[in-house]
């Protein structure tokens, strides 16, 4: 080594001191490689003196730097605790501007006259802010009020800004449903979902969750569910197979309530989505199998009535009403008088259906509005599924939509008369002009006061985001990821990576999900004050401790079938028919009018879900808001293991192993990401875990895990343009071999609860599994014609088709 190096190792260390005043900007692996070369080179100085020197640089980096990010680390606690009071502020004035407003609001939209009407048509109406006029003579008009009135040139971002604050409080806990009711044609798919380039209310909708959730801070999981209830039977619209005889065992969707009058739909496929675009595909995918007809009102009439549900759930936000609640947005079966109609056959049937349930729905609501003791929900499938939903700490909202023309006069005072029905109690004529104007002023302020604490909680957020990046910056990347002060969003990816991890720790290990936002855990600084072992890492501190998990839930569904004379329960229920038929229904050729139509209406089933002695709250009984907590954040552990997450790479695969197994749980799966123009991968192993109820458990070889055909990757490549889940992606095929039994096997005892449902083995349905459009579909959809092959294995002959399908929410690709 030569002189210069000598000095250049001399001057090292003091250098090294020297850097001691700028230590904030040095990272320990910064320290680490200086010391290490200084290791490496022949020292002037003996080992330990540059040792020591070295060390105190560490050790004055370390105090200071834990000083000064615990400070901060004070101070984001500190705008926790603020955020989390604002944000509980602004949810009860949303709740009581909604609450003021109408808990049950009534919105009126006139739709323009269409290119036919335009040059024949006059219209009777006038419309202001809140009020539709008809002209019923000359000189006298009826006055029909309602929350608000969109008239012919409203767009529907109008629209939307009105319905947003109802969605809003779905993000606070709340149930919402929101309704679009009206006469064939007068608009409501419109509303409801628009055009490509004019968004409605669903996919608005669906956005501002997503921005809020991922606003808000903390995790939330969304998931998406799609079904329609078609002459009185509920259909999931994400299983192909439920609406086709093609796949003969599509397990049934049964309503279920549970303690506290939660309303579950056992069955129904529930997909965990991240991002607008995967609610997107599936919004595509189930539209492409609703009901729907050509009649002489509507060349695209929906024949059903459409129900999207997001749930949403989030085990960390203590200020929301609920940690699990829903959002429904519905499509409305148009109402329409039959003589107009001059419907016969089926088109007869289904609008009768429709009639009878929309007319309990007016029945449930008035209920609800003049506080009667009795709400006849058991009347149709739509209140029985929407119980929960509708009246009391939900809120609901109905778009009714009118025609403007002079010949459907008859369907608009019909229309009107219902929504007057519907919005009974709070007519404005009761209230006098003083206490008219009070409320107004209130509700601007109420208004004003919500989008300030928005506001404020925007620039908390902001605060707590810099001081986070300034951990960052001050710690180097990887120790501030352990500070775990991380107060942005999770990207829901993560988020469902952490819930499903959570489900299946609490199988494993019983662990509690985090119970407290991330930035309201201890400080490094607050760890010291209380003594907590730094070696333990904090994500572990706070943990509550776990309560003993209760055993497997006891809950069990009974289910009774009995024969009911269809006269005699039409006669006691003024409205619809309640049959409930179960999905693997034979859909088969009606004599009278050539298509499908559902058989077996003569069996009535009760589904009532029974809870032991021991699981219901005794009366009056007192416990502590901790204690309450706990049973809270216990409950809903349990909630969650009743759920089946389905971790999958293409979730359609479970649903031709649910048709073979005839799974009785609900499901949550996830949406596989295939980009437009990648190949179709093929998938790996599914894996279900804990599906509760399954029939599978019952057949003696039924491993849940499978694999997909050995095939070809380059056999399934994927067509471009696609938007939609192509039929390959449906249709891929299970491999029998891997269908074993370990994972249902734990759930055998619980299965032994479900009565009365025949034992079929694996074997026999995945035989049977065969997932096809029927061909009347496929001629009604000239453009989604698949190409289709073939692909065997063993005995069996799997069909694979690919089709195309157009963008729902917009954009044709
Ligand atoms: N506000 C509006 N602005 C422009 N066009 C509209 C509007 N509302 C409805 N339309 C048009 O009127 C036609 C019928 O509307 P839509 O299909 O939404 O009716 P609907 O009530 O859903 O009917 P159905 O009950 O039979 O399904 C569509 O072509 C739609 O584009």
């Amino acid at each position: 080594m030569d002189g210069q190096s000598g000095k250049t190792m001399q001057s090292l260390p003091d250098t090294l001191s020297s850097l001691k005043g700028f230590n904030k900007y040095l990272t320990p692996g910064w320290i680490e490689s200086v010391s290490h070369i200084l290791k490496e080179l022949t020292p002037t100085k003996p080992h330990k003196v540059m040792e020591e020197d070295t060390q105190n640089v560490f050790e004055c980096h370390d105090t200071e730097l834990d000083i000064k990010v615990a400070k901060i680390q004070d101070e984001m606690v500190s705008l926790g605790a603020q955020l989390k009071q604002k944000t509980l502020q602004k949810r009860e004035s949303l709740n009581n501007y909604l609450d003021l407003k109408g808990s049950i609001r009534v919105f009126c939209r006139m739709r323009p006259f269409n290119h036919e009407e335009s040059y024949s048509s006059r219209t009777m109406f006038t419309l202001d802010e809140s009020n539709v006029f008809l002209k019923v003579a000359e000189t006298k008009t009826k006055q029909y009020k309602f929350d608000k009135v969109f008239d012919p040139c409203s767009t529907q971002g109008d629209v939307f800004s009105e319905v947003e604050p109802v969605i809003k409080s779905a993000i606070d806990g709340y149930n919402v449903c929101i309704f679009a009711y009206g006469q064939t044609g007068s608009g409501k798919t419109f509303t409801m979902e628009g055009k490509p380039k004019d968004l409605g209310v669903i996919p608005r909708g669906i956005q501002v969750l997503f921005d809020r959730a991922s606003e808000s801070n903390s995790r939330f999981q969304l998931t998406f569910s799609m079904l329609e209830i078609y002459m009185g039977n509920l259909r999931d619209l994400l299983v192909p197979g439920s609406k086709t005889n093609g796949l003969k065992n599509v397990p049934s969707l049964s309503i279920k309530t549970d303690p506290d009058g939660g309303i579950e739909i056992e069955n129904l496929v529930a997909v965990t989505v991240n991002n607008f675009q995967e609610v997107k595909r599936l919004y595509g995918l189930g539209t492409r199998l609703r009901s729907t007809a050509s009649t002489m009102a509507n060349s695209t009439s929906s024949r059903s009535h459409c129900l999207i549900r997001i749930s949403l759930t989030s085990f960390d936000a203590p200020e929301r009403k609920k940690a699990r609640n829903k959002i429904w947005m519905i499509d409305l079966g148009g109402s329409e008088r039959l003589v107009k109609t001059k419907a016969t056959g089926k088109r007869l049937k289904e609008g009768k259906a429709i009639n009878l349930s929309l007319s309990a729905l007016g029945d449930v609501i008035d209920a609800l509005q003049t506080k009667k003791p009795h709400v006849p929900y058991r009347n149709s499938k739509l209140t029985q599924v929407l119980r929960d939903s509708l009246g009391c700490e939900s809120k609901t909202l109905m778009l009714v939509h009118i025609r403007p023309n002079e010949n459907d006069l008859c369907e608009t005072v019909c229309t009107l008369g219902f929504a007057t029905r519907v919005r009974s109690i709070r007519l404005e004529s009761e209230e006098s002009p003083e206490v008219k104007t009070r409320k107004e002023d209130f509700l601007k302020e109420l208004e004003q006061t919500v989008s300030n604490l928005e506001q404020e909680c925007d620039n908390i957020r902001r605060e707590i985001k810099k001081l986070e990046d300034t951990v960052e910056h001050l710690r180097g990347p990887q120790t501030s990821a352990s500070t775990n002060f991380a107060t942005s969003h999770p990207s829901t990816q993560e988020l469902k990576i952490d819930m499903s991890k959570n489900v299946r720790s609490l199988k494993n290990h019983r662990e509690v999900p985090r119970g407290l936002p991330r930035f309201m855990k201890p400080t490094a600084a607050s760890q010291h004050r209380i003594g907590l072992n730094n070696n333990v890492p904090s994500i572990n501190r706070m943990k509550p401790p776990m309560p003993p998990k209760r055993r497997p839930s006891s809950v069990y569904a009974e289910s009774v079938r009995f024969p009911v004379n269809a006269v005699t329960w039409q006669s006691e229920c003024s409205s619809e028919c309640s049959i409930s038929m179960t999905s693997d229904m034979n859909w088969t050729p009606s004599i009278l009018d050539g298509t499908e139509c559902s058989q077996d209406a003569s069996e009535y089933e009760i589904k009532q879900v029974i809870f032991s002695e021991h699981e219901k709250p005794s009366q009056g009984q007192v416990i502590s808001f901790k204690e309450w907590q706990l049973t809270e954040s216990e409950n809903m552990q349990n909630k969650t293991e009743e759920r089946s997450i389905i971790d999958i790479d293409n979730w359609i695969h479970q649903q031709i192993l649910q048709s073979a197994g005839t799974c009785q749980s609900k499901r949550v799966l996830t949406v596989p990401h295939v980009t437009e123009e990648e190949t179709f991968n093929i998938p790996s192993p599914i894996k279900i875990e804990g599906t509760k109820g399954c029939k599978q458990a019952q057949d003696e070889k039924s491993e849940l895990t499978l694999q997909p055909p050995p095939l070809d990757a380059k056999d399934i490549k994927r067509p471009k343009a696609v938007n939609h889940f192509t039929t390959a992606e449906l249709c891929s095929p299970p491999s029998r071999e891997h269908c074993s039994t370990n994972e249902t096997k734990k759930h055998m005892n619980e299965n032994l609860a479900y009565q009365g449902r025949s034992r079929r083995s694996l074997q026999e349905n995945l035989d049977g599994c065969m997932l096809k459009l029927p061909e009347s579909e496929l001629n009604t959809y000239p453009e989604i014609r698949p190409q289709e092959e073939e692909h065997s294995i063993g005995n069996v002959v799997y069909h694979w088709r690919m089709c195309f399908g157009n963008d729902l929410f917009g954009d044709k690709r």
